[in-house]
């Protein structure tokens, strides 16, 4: 500081002040002497808490710290949270700095009310939605009711049409194969289309759901929601507005919204011609089994248009195609690299379906206990890095007396919980039939805690509490079918020489490898139910 008066000083001595150079360079010294006095050093300004991998003090020091989180964000909140074992600490991701909270923490936070912890303006602030125009319907309650309604309480009556287009979806979209010889597959790709089907048969019924058109940017919108957000997150927060009114990111996303709309639009008001007739003629309307009638029926009437109906239907694609194919492509690596498992699943299977009159259905599916325990385990072991992100909507003192500012992002290390030694025995061993040998322990009148569905403060595969993912009991079923058509029809295993790729790591997100192939070989012998 002495030396930039000094600076100042020999300035006022030799009468530059007239220079417009001199008066730039000065403005920007300033400007960069505010930013680093705004900035604490190694720690988080509102909450005083360690920001992980900043290293020596200063602004600069943070940035290094979000592009080293970027490469190996895994392992330095891992070495994090053995460090302050049981402490808060913050977490730099390139689009916020989070408060990586205790399991103690989200048990007392997962059914705090909206307006004190909010994960809508959590996950608002992730996508950049107020840049990439998405913040319209991410705070309404709609999506979340509809997917309770009709794919948790409701789900029963779904189960022949999901049946239905699962058997469709692998007609379509799995590649032809022979008993004779092995076929490669690229798998990633294949599964977002066999996952794609089922779902859009779920949300927005026939025809539509079987419309090339839909499938397409149904499965495209939410990998442009994360390049939009990308580009907005790269920009300093004080230019984001400006960036975004110069280079609109969102405009993508705005043209997959006006397809959507365009597909919606007629079949929209053919439901509302049909049921309006119904009414005037005093015939009971008979309503489509599906998601998007559960949203006609709840939205306020004024968002009873395509265009509001196809926002929301992108966004309920977005939280759920993506996250279903990278569990059903990790359960198909993992199976490839644990052969042991696949027979005792295939016999389960067999035996369940066989005793129950040849017939699939929930039942059977609810005790398909070693195909339950196995996705759970591949889930536990490739989860991301962060769930249960909210944002602190006001300043709040929890019970062990840490203090969250108005504002923090929080977020719990699912990651590092799942292959915690004090919460899990031998984390680093992938044991497929983990969870099935644990309800085996479980003894009659007690709950069992093993299911794959199942949250807890520290299992938050699917979050945990109030905002626990409302299509987790779809998808853990959409996930049994498609996979017990797979492993009754088929054989598959890694090329010569391959074993399990590595994930791939970015930030706080890991994916299965998209370029690992697969050999399947069509089991021999005839058909072996009459639903396959
Ligand atoms: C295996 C697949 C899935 C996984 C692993 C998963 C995971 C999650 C997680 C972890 C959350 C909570 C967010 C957080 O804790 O930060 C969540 C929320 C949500 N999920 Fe899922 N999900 C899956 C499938 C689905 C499906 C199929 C749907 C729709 C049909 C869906 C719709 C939603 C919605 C709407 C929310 C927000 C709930 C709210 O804010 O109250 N998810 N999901």
């Amino acid at each position: 500081m002495g030396l930039f008066m000094q600076f100042i000083d020999s300035a006022k001595e030799q009468n530059l002040y007239g220079y417009p150079l001199f008066c730039t360079t000065l403005a920007l010294l300033s400007f960069g002497l505010f930013l680093l006095w705004m900035k604490e050093w190694s720690i988080h300004g509102p909450t005083q808490l360690p920001i992980v991998g900043v290293e020596s003090p200063g602004y600069f020091a943070l940035i290094k710290a979000r592009r080293k989180f970027a490469s190996s964000g895994f392992r330095l909140v891992r070495d994090a949270y053995y460090k302050y074992h049981g402490k808060n600490f913050v977490a730099p991701t390139s689009r916020n700095e989070r408060v990586v909270l205790t399991s103690r923490q989200v048990k007392e936070l997962s059914n705090a009310p909206d307006g004190v912890v909010s994960f809508y303006h959590a996950a608002g602030a992730t996508l950049m939605a107020k840049y990439t125009g998405l913040d319209r319907f991410l705070p309404v309650g709609y999506i979340r009711d509809a997917l309770r309604i009709k794919l948790s309480q409701d789900l029963g009556s779904m189960r022949e049409v999901i049946l239905e287009e699962t058997r469709f979806a692998i007609d379509c979209e799995f590649p032809r194969c022979t008993a004779d010889e092995w076929t490669s597959v690229s798998v990633f790709a294949v599964i977002l289309r066999l996952v794609a089907r089922p779902s859009a048969r779920a949300f927005v019924g026939l025809p539509l759901c079987r419309d090339e058109d839909w499938l397409t940017i149904s499965i495209a919108f939410s990998a442009e929601v994360l390049k939009a957000a990308d580009n907005v997150a790269r920009v300093p927060k004080f230019l984001r507005s400006f960036w975004s009114y110069l280079f609109n990111p969102g405009k993508v996303l705005d043209s997959h919204k006006r397809k959507a709309e365009s597909l919606l639009a007629p079949i929209i008001q053919k439901r509302l011609e049909e049921e309006s007739l119904a009414e005037k003629n005093g015939t009971v309307y008979e309503r489509p089994n599906d998601v998007l009638q559960v949203l006609l029926d709840r939205v306020t009437p004024h968002h009873r248009t395509p265009d509001c109906l196809a926002e929301i239907q992108m966004l309920i694609c977005l939280a759920s195609i993506h996250s279903v194919s990278l569990v059903f492509v990790n359960t198909i690596f993992d199976l490839a690299e644990h052969q042991e498992c696949i027979q005792p699943i295939r016999e389960e299977m067999e035996s369940l379906i066989s005793a129950n009159g040849g017939v699939l259905d929930r039942m059977v599916l609810r005790k398909m206990r070693k195909t339950d325990s196995f996705c759970k385990e591949v889930s536990r072991t490739t989860v991301g890095l962060f769930n249960f992100n909210c944002m602190a909507r006001k300043g709040l003192t929890l019970s062990d007396g840490t203090y969250l500012p108005k504002g923090t992002m929080l977020a719990a290390p699912a990651a590092i919980f799942a292959t915690d030694p004090d919460i899990i025995e031998h984390p680093e061993t992938f044991d497929g039939f983990r969870w099935y040998k644990r309800s085996l322990q479980v003894r009659e009148g007690e709950v069992n805690s093993n299911g794959w569905a199942t949250t807890s403060p520290h299992d938050l595969v699917f979050g945990h509490g109030k905002h626990a993912c409302p299509g987790r009991f779809f998808a853990t079923e959409e996930l049994k079918f498609m996979l017990t058509f797979i492993l009754l029809q088929y054989d598959f295993k890694y090329p010569e020489g391959q074993s399990r790729p590595d994930s791939v790591y970015k930030g706080e997100f890991r994916y299965p490898n998209p370029a690992q192939k697969i050999l399947f070989k069509k089991l021999p012998g005839p058909k072996k139910f009459s639903f396959l």
